[in-house]
C-alpha cells in the first residue's frame, strides 16, 4: 500500500496508495515502514519524497480500524524513523493532510504544498487528539496558541494559512510533487538536526500559564461535556512544560482514555453516519447511484422574510445567480437591502468581496420563465402557499423544478395544485438558512427521482448535510420536536422552571435548553400553528377541559404566555427576561415563577421536586420513541438519518452520537424501561407509549444500531 520508485537517481519517491483518502491502513503504515526502511539502508538513495495517490497526500489514520483489534506497525515509531533518519524527507501535500496524514508530514524534515491543499488535525472532531506525536510537534513547529487553537477546533487551514503559520515551507499553483522532488536534492547536505521538530522548544509567549488556563476556560465552555478539547489542551500543555519524550507520554495516556471511550465512539459514528446520509434510496429502486441530479443554473427564491434572505445569501456564496421575488417594491427594497448587508458582512469576515453581481431582484413573476428551479420561501401558510404554487406552475418553464422550503406543511397537498407535481419537492432549511448545515429535502408521494437527486445535489452546493425524509407533519425534525416540547411544558406544569429544565438539558450539551430556544424562534410561531389546529383560540372545542386536547393530556401554558403579550427574544420577554427587545441575555423571570405558581393553584397541582434526570428522560426519551415510531413509518429512512438531523439542525451534542445512537447507548431496555415507567405515571399522554419497533427490538436482544432496519415494519422505507 506504498510504491517505492527511485526518481532523478537520488530521490526515493514513497506514494501512499490506499484510495480514495490514503488513509492510514496497518498495510499502508507496513508500506511506510518498509519501504522508508529501504530507502534509509540504499546507499543510492540521497533523499526521499512522500507523496499520496490521486492527488491527496492523506485523510490520517484508518477510522474504520479503530473498532477493531490494533494490527501492523503503529504510527509513533513510523514516523520516529522517518524524522530521526539521516536522509531529508519531504512531504508532497496535495489535496488534504489531515490527522495523522499532517502528523506524517510533520515527521518529515520539509513541507511543500500545493495551493488548493489543505491541512488540520480534526481528530478533536472524532473524540480523539492527534496521538501519533501531533500534540507534540505541531506546537515546537508553530507555537503554542496557534497549536492550541489549531488542535483544539481540529479546523482545517488553507495552505496559504499553512504558509503564514509555518506548517508548510513552501506553497506552489504547480505540481507539487515536481517541487518536493527538485527541493528534495537541494537540500541533501544542509543540516538535518535543526528540521527534526522532535529537537526543538516550543516557542511559548511569556505568560504560558495564563494562555494554557485562559484557553481551557475557553475550551471547557464550548466543549459541553465533551472530552476531546480538554484532554487535547492538556497534551498541549506538556509540549509546553515537558520534555520531548515525557510529552509523547503524556500525548499516549490522554489518548488511552479518549479512545476506548462512548464520546469517540459516537463522534466517529457521526463522522460515516454524515456521508451516509447523502447515499439515499426510494422505495421504487431509485437511489442516488442511479439518478441524476439535473444541472441547474437559474434559481429563484420567493419571499424575502428572514428564510428567504438567508436562502438567497446561501446559493450566492455558493456562487449561484439568483433571482430574489418580492411581491411589492417596499418590501423588495427592504429584503435587498438585508441581503446586501448580510453579503457584505460574511464577506468582510472572510476578507473576500461580496458577489453582488450574482443578485437579480424583481417583483415580477414573469421574470421566472427562464428560471431552473425555484425555491418558495414564503409565509408558512398553506393557502398562500398554494396560491404561489398555482402561479408558479403556470409562469415557470414546464420542467422547472419547484421547492417549496416548509418546517412541515404537507408537500403533496401543495404539488397537487400544480401541473407538475413531480418536480415538487420540500427543502426545510434552518434558521438562519446561510448559517445551519441541514437540510431536510422532503419526497413528496409523487417527487421524481431526478427531483429528489436535484434538491440532494443542490444541498451538497450549498455546503449542507441533506437528510431524504418522507411527507408528514412536521417531517423528521419537527415530528420528533413536538412530543419533547410537550414534556417541557408539563415539567412546569408538575413543578419545574424554565431554568431547571434548560439546564438539565444545557448540562447534557445542548447549545440551549428548550425555553431558551422557544424564546429565541419567537413564542408566537407555536401559538399561531396551535391555533390552526385548533388547540388554542376560538376554534377550540368548548367540551374540553383547560388542560385537555383532542383525548389527550394538553398544557395551555405557552398560548397563556403568548396572551401575556410575551413573545420571546423579539420583545424581550418570553420565558425569561432579556436585556432589551432582540438581547440574548436571558434571566430568569420572577413573573414567570409566580405565573407558574398561580397556575398549579388554579389547576389543583401540587408541585413536586422534579430532579435533572427525569427533565432528561421524559424530553429526551419522548423524542426518541418518536423517533423509532418516524423510523417504523418509513418517514426517516434510517437511524443515522435521525441523528444527522438532530446533530446538524436541533443542536444535539455530537459527543452523544444524535438520539437515536444515544439509545442504543444508554441501552434499549433502559429507554423501554423508563418510557413504560413514565407511561404508567401518565397514562394521559400517549407520546410516552413505548413504540413497537422499541419493543420489538428489545425482544430480539437489543440488536447494534447498524441493524435496526431489519426490524422494519415496512422491508423499504416509504421514501
Ligand atoms: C477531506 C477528506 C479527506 C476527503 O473529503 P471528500 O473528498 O469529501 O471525501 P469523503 O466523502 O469525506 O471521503 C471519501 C471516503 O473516504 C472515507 N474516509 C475519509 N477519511 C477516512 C479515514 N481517515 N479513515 C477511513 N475512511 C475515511 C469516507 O468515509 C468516505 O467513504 P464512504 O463514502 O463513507 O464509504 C475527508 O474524507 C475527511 O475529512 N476525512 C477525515 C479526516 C480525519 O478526520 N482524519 C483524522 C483521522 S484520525 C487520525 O488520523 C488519528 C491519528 C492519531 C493516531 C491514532 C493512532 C491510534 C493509536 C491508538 C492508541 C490507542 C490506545 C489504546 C490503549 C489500550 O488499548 O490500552
Amino acid at each position: 500500500m506504498a510504491r517505492y520508485e527511485q526518481v532523478q537517481g537520488t530521490v526515493a519517491l514513497i506514494t501512499l496508495t490506499n484510495p480514495p483518502v490514503n488513509a492510514l491502513s496497518a498495510a499502508v503504515r507496513l508500506g511506510i515502514t518498509e519501504t522508508v526502511t529501504r530507502a534509509l539502508r540504499d546507499p543510492e538513495v540521497k533523499s526521499m519524497v512522500i507523496c499520496g495517490e490521486n492527488g491527496v497526500f492523506c485523510g490520517g489514520a484508518d477510522i474504520r480500524e479503530f473498532a477493531k483489534p490494533m494490527s501492523g506497525p503503529p504510527l509513533v515509531p513510523m514516523i520516529a524513523a522517518i524524522e530521526e533518519g539521516e536522509k531529508p524527507v519531504v512531504a508532497a501535500i496535495e489535496g488534504a493532510a489531515f490527522g495523522g496524514g499532517l502528523e506524517l508530514a510533520l515527521g518529515c524534515h520539509y513541507r511543500i504544498a500545493h495551493s488548493k491543499a489543505r491541512v488540520g488535525l480534526p481528530e478533536v472532531t472524532l473524540g480523539l487528539l492527534p496521538a501519533a506525536g501531533g500534540t507534540q510537534r505541531l506546537p515546537r513547529l508553530i507555537g503554542l496558541a496557534p497549536a492550541l487553537d489549531l488542535i483544539t477546533t481540529g479546523r482545517h487551514v488553507t495552505a496559504q494559512e499553512a504558509l503564514k503559520l509555518g506548517i508548510v515551507d513552501q506553497v506552489t499553483d504547480q505540481s507539487a510533487l515536481d517541487l518536493a522532488i527538485q527541493f528534495a536534492q537541494q537540500v541533501v547536505g544542509q543540516p538535518l538536526l535543526p528540521r527534526k521538530l522532535s529537537t526543538r522548544q516550543t516557542p511559548c509567549p511569556p505568560d504560558v500559564d495564563g494562555l494554557l488556563e485562559e484557553t481551557m476556560a475557553q475550551v471547557k465552555q464550548r466543549a459541553r461535556g465533551a472530552m476531546a478539547p480538554i484532554a487535547c489542551v492538556q497534551a498541549v500543555r506538556a509540549a509546553a512544560t515537558l520534555p520531548y519524550q515525557a510529552g509523547m507520554q503524556k500525548e499516549q495516556e490522554l489518548m488511552a482514555t479518549l479512545f476506548h471511550s462512548s464520546q469517540a465512539r459516537a463522534m466517529q459514528y457521526c463522522f460515516f453516519a454524515q456521508r451516509a446520509v447523502g447515499r439515499w434510496s426510494l422505495s421504487s429502486g431509485a437511489h442516488s447511484g442511479n439518478s441524476k441530479p439535473r444541472p441547474v443554473s437559474k434559481v429563484a427564491v420567493i419571499g424575502l422574510g428572514t428564510m428567504g434572505r438567508g436562502i438567497t445569501v446561501a446559493l450566492v456564496k455558493a456562487g449561484m445567480s439568483v433571482l430574489a421575488v418580492e411581491t411589492n417594491k417596499k418590501q423588495l427594497e427592504i429584503g435587498k437591502q438585508m441581503v446586501s448587508a448580510m453579503l457584505k458582512h460574511d464577506a468582510q469576515k472572510r476578507n473576500a468581496t461580496p458577489r453582488l453581481d450574482l443578485l437579480h431582484f424583481t417583483i415580477d413573476l414573469l421574470e421566472l420563465k427562464n428560471t431552473d428551479l425555484i425555491i418558495e420561501a414564503v409565509f408558512e401558510d398553506m393557502a398562500l402557499k398554494k396560491q404561489v404554487f398555482k402561479e408558479l406552475s403556470s409562469v415557470c418553464k414546464a420542467d422547472a423544478f419547484l421547492c417549496t422550503n416548509t418546517s412541515g406543511l404537507d408537500v403533496d397537498e401543495l404539488a397537487a395544485v400544480t401541473k407538475r407535481p413531480e418536480l415538487v419537492v420540500g427543502m426545510h432549511f434552518f434558521a438562519p438558512a446561510h448559517v445551519m448545515k441541514l437540510l431536510e429535502v422532503v419526497h413528496g408521494s409523487r417527487s421524481s427521482p431526478e427531483a429528489v437527486a436535484t434538491a440532494m445535489h443542490l444541498g451538497k452546493r450549498l455546503g449542507k448535510v441533506s437528510v431524504l425524509v418522507g411527507n408528514c407533519a412536521g417531517f423528521v425534525g419537527n415530528r420528533m420536536l413536538k412530543p419533547y416540547l410537550e414534556q417541557a411544558n408539563f415539567l412546569l406544569e408538575e413543578g419545574a422552571t424554565p431554568e431547571l429544565v434548560d439546564g438539565a438539558l444545557e448540562e447534557f450539551g445542548f447549545p440551549m435548553g428548550v425555553f431558551k430556544m422557544s424564546d429565541l424562534s419567537g413564542l408566537d410561531v407555536g401559538w399561531r400553528i396551535r391555533k390552526e389546529a385548533g388547540l388554542t383560540g376560538p376554534n377550540v372545542d368548548p367540551r374540553d377541559p383547560p388542560r385537555r386536547r383532542q383525548g389527550r393530556r394538553y398544557s395551555p401554558l405557552p398560548d397563556l404566555v403568548c396572551e401575556q403579550g410575551r413573545l420571546g427574544q423579539k420583545n424581550g420577554r418570553g420565558w425569561y427576561l432579556y436585556d432589551k427587545p432582540g438581547g440574548r441575555v436571558a434571566t430568569p423571570d420572577p413573573s414567570i415563577h409566580k405565573f407558574l405558581e398561580e397556575y398549579r393553584i388554579k389547576h389543583g397541582i401540587s408541585p413536586r421536586q422534579i430532579d435533572r434526570q427525569e427533565v432528561v428522560e421524559r424530553c429526551l426519551f419522548a423524542l426518541i420513541n418518536e423517533g423509532f415510531r418516524s423510523l417504523d413509518d418509513g418517514i426517516a429512512a434510517g437511524p443515522e438519518d435521525i441523528d444527522m438531523i438532530y446533530v446538524f439542525g436541533y443542536g444535539w451534542p455530537r459527543h452523544r452520537g444524535g438520539p437515536m445512537f444515544y439509545a442504543g447507548m444508554v441501552g434499549l431496555p433502559r429507554v423501554l424501561t423508563r418510557l413504560e415507567h413514565y407511561r404508567q405515571a401518565h397514562p394521559e399522554v400517549p407520546h410516552l407509549e413505548p413504540s413497537p419497533l422499541l419493543r420489538r427490538l428489545v425482544a430480539s436482544g437489543s440488536p447494534p444500531i447498524n441493524k435496526w432496519r431489519d426490524f422494519l415494519q415496512r422491508p423499504h422505507s416509504q421514501l
